[in-house]
């Protein structure tokens, strides 16, 4: 359950936030397909509670498996799954199978009580009063049995141990990969039973071969589990046979390009900074949840800080460790602001500008010539190690993929102006971060490389970018 089973030259997950399965589709023949986009993440499938002012987490509160929300319909769902895989993009559902909703309208202290055992009922499932851990909330995380066997914020908490629970959950996950799915997303893995999520995940179907999957491929796993350290949960509990997201390498590069630690030292990044190994982690500059500042505290990159943010993506892309995520937003003020919607609560599409960015409040991050293009370069590069590295001892790093990609960072706040070795034939290469190939020319910068494989590499502190990157041609 480690293989993302990305199909050929196409590679990186782009976490698709709270958009509905129609536009995804649409956004998958026109755009992540020809673009060599490897996958999605799609927000929860499950039917969830409504809440007056639709918070983003509201998804996050299941109260059916039915496939019913504001991002659409059970058809408009299989459409997108067909769709996308078609365009050599595969789907990864986020499935929250820790918990149920706080069944709002029954919960204590609105009149409810903990004798009420309707707060329990889920007739839509069905669930009952017997299928929850009942009568403490997540209060203590030196203590596994209190995080994992509590209620998380009063949200009520399935009994995975049961085997009735598992049941649901596996006939839920199960109906998704027989319609194409490729793997899943466990939200809130670290409140849940290593053990019992592996009983549910050996019980998983292979991938549908009715839906172009080869025969015997297992669903790609990566369990969400918050771990900076200091808990009682560890991430090293849950990647025996699954991946697990590494929210460590969201953080460190997070300072790094902010300028806690120079960037000098990432030098080993990865296993050398005590992260998962490679092939168990999953990983991305924010997510839905830190970009807003919840889970991992401290102050993470997103979007908002642009031009630092393109530098940290085009690292972790350029970079061999893990498989790669990019978060795609819609704009918020209040962090719990749910997407973009109408008067009637309705999602609004993203609008296509002539320019290929998005309109009507989505960020589309994953649109940004400085990142679609190291999602080219990462495909081109695949298979081969990190060679070369360069520093100058400060903020000013350089290193090569093999003989097939180069980039180039500065971080310092003075000009990088050098001679560096790019592993690269002899040949004239365009800057993919500040152009593309236009017509048979590079629309921004171009390098030379010389016959030794060195080229003078220029990135003024006043560019619009602190990157340059160049690699052979994706055919070679
Ligand atoms: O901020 C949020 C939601 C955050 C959230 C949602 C989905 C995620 O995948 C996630 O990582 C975080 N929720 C808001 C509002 C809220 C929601 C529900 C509730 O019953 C009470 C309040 C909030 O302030 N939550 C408290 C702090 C964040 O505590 C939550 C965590 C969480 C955060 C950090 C951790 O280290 C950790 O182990 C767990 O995971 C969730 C997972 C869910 O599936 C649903 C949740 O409500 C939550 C969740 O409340
Ligand atoms: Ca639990």
């Amino acid at each position: 359950h480690k293989d993302p089973h990305f199909s050929d030259n196409h590679g990186t997950i782009v976490h698709l936030f709270e958009w509905k399965w129609s536009d995804i589709a649409d956004e998958c023949e026109r755009f992540l397909g020809p673009m060599g986009y490897g996958g999605i993440q799609t927000s929860p499938v499950q039917e969830n509670v409504v809440i007056g002012s639709r918070p983003w987490w509201e998804r996050y509160q299941p109260i059916s498996y039915k496939w019913v929300t504001r991002s659409g319909d059970a058809e408009a769902f299989k459409d997108m799954v067909r769709r996308c895989n078609k365009d050599g993009v595969r789907i990864y559902v986020d499935a929250v199978i820790n918990h149920m909703s706080t069944n709002q309208k029954l919960a204590v202290g609105t009149g409810g009580s903990t004798a009420d055992t309707s707060a329990f009922q889920f007739y839509a499932v069905p669930y009952g009063p017997g299928d929850f851990n009942r009568g403490c909330s997540v209060t203590n995380y030196k203590n596994v049995s209190n995080v994992r066997n509590c209620e998380l914020n009063g949200l009520r908490d399935l009994n995975q141990g049961k085997n009735y629970v598992r049941e649901k959950i596996i006939d839920f996950m199960n109906g998704l990969i027989d319609v194409g799915v490729a793997g899943f997303r466990i939200d809130a893995a670290k409140h849940m039973w290593p053990n019992d999520l592996e009983i549910i995940y050996n019980k998983l179907h292979n991938l549908s071969t009715k839906h172009g999957f080869k025969s015997g491929q297992r669903p790609y796993i990566y369990q969400e589990v918050i771990d900076n350290g200091g808990e009682a949960v560890s991430s090293k509990e849950y990647n025996r046979n699954a991946a697990v997201t590494e929210f460590k390498h969201s953080n460190k590069l997070s300072n790094a390009f902010q300028g806690r630690d120079a960037l000098k030292w990432l030098i080993n990044w990865g296993e050398g900074w005590g992260f998962l190994p490679s092939g168990d982690a999953l990983v991305f500059v924010d997510n839905h949840d830190n970009q807003r500042g919840h889970g991992s505290g401290g102050s993470i990159l997103t979007h908002k800080k642009s031009k630092l943010y393109k530098m940290a993506t085009a690292f972790m892309l350029a970079h061999p460790y893990g498989v790669t995520q990019v978060m795609s937003s819609f704009h918020f003020d209040n962090s719990d602001a749910g997407p973009p919607a109408d008067s009637s609560g309705n999602i609004i599409s993203p609008g296509i500008n002539a320019d290929g960015t998005c309109s009507n409040g989505w960020v589309c991050e994953h649109r940004w010539r400085q990142i679609y293009n190291m999602v080219r370069f990462r495909n081109v590069v695949k298979g081969t190690a990190l060679n070369d590295w360069w520093d100058n001892k400060s903020n000013q790093i350089a290193f090569c993929r093999g003989g097939s990609g180069f980039i180039a960072v500065n971080g310092d706040s003075w000009d990088l102006k050098q001679t560096l070795q790019t592993c690269l034939p002899a040949g004239t290469y365009c800057d993919v971060i500040s152009g593309n190939l236009v017509n048979g020319k590079c629309s921004g910068k171009s390098v030379t490389v010389g016959r030794d494989g060195k080229a003078y590499i220029e990135i003024l502190k006043s560019e619009y970018d602190g990157v340059l990157a160049i690699h052979k041609q994706p055919s070679d």
